[in-house]
């Protein structure tokens, strides 16, 4: 199976304001210079400075969404369509992150619905799962990332619209991380179950990030995995150099 060209993604989650946009200026010409060569990379900055995001990053950084509601339209009142996100320049969404599902109790048939929505409006879904630390020590990890996958991701995925986000919410801002022989193992079994639903044609080619307390320091170790197909970076997508350093490690692993 080719490996599929690796994505570093930002989750700036709610940080960020205008203030916050030489940042990515820094992101976008350390990128003129080759920071990002042979990745795809994308910022989910917040709703509010999507616009003027895209109109710094350009087309070399993509951004993206952080959430949609799962309908096209209506009576939703502080929510955000997916095709709004697509009208603003976001090329991708995530969907199902444990943070919404842990805030807003987004239920998988929530997610899945978001899926749909973001392919409708034709942006990529980025689905995240996750154990927490409890179903880690009950050695329940599996099980329930096998009921996550299954319950989030609609039949029609393909690669080209599908991410697929690995994050345990134990490791998620809490500077612990697995270890790589975890990360494999849940890794390899994400792309075995979506080999099984998908075919290996479609399912060689999603893309399976990893989340949780990825820096510098732990990047090239973490995405060197068989089947990690990038990082979902949350805190250290906030600083410029750190986010370029997670790009250069991946690009050198
Ligand atoms: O979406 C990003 C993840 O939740 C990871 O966040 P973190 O890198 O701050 O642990």
């Amino acid at each position: 199976m080719t490996r599929p060209k690796p994505l570093i993604a930002g989750n700036w989650k709610m940080n960020g304001t205008l203030a916050s946009l030489p940042e990515l200026a820094e992101i976008a010409a350390a990128v003129r210079e080759g920071a990002g060569e042979g990745l795809d990379l994308l910022i989910c900055p917040p709703a509010t400075i999507l616009s003027a995001s895209h109109g710094l990053l350009g087309e070399a950084v993509a951004v993206g969404g952080q959430d949609c509601h799962e309908a096209a339209s209506g009576a939703h009142t502080g929510d955000i369509s997916a095709a709004m996100l697509a009208d603003v320049g976001a090329r991708y969404v995530i969907v199902g992150h444990s943070e919404r599902r842990a805030d807003h109790g987004e239920s998988d048939s929530i997610v899945r619905a978001k899926v749909e929505a973001a392919w409708a409006a034709g942006l990529v879904a980025i689905v995240c799962v996750g154990e927490t630390e409890a179903q880690r020590e009950a050695g329940d990890t599996l099980d329930v990332l096998g009921v996550q996958l299954a319950g989030s991701l609609p039949d029609a995925v393909q690669a080209a619209t599908t991410v697929v986000a690995y994050e345990p919410v134990w490791a998620i801002g809490t500077g612990r991380t697995p270890t790589v022989d975890d990360v494999r193992e849940v890794h390899d079994f994400i792309r075995n179950t979506l080999v099984d639903r998908f075919g290996d044609a479609v399912a060689g080619g999603v893309r399976i990030l990893y989340g949780g307390s990825v820096k510098p320091s732990n990047a090239a170790e973490l995405l060197g995995v068989d089947n990690v197909d990038g990082a979902l970076v949350g805190g250290a997508s906030l600083k410029a150099a750190d986010f370029v350093a997670i790009c250069r490690a991946r690009a050198a692993s």
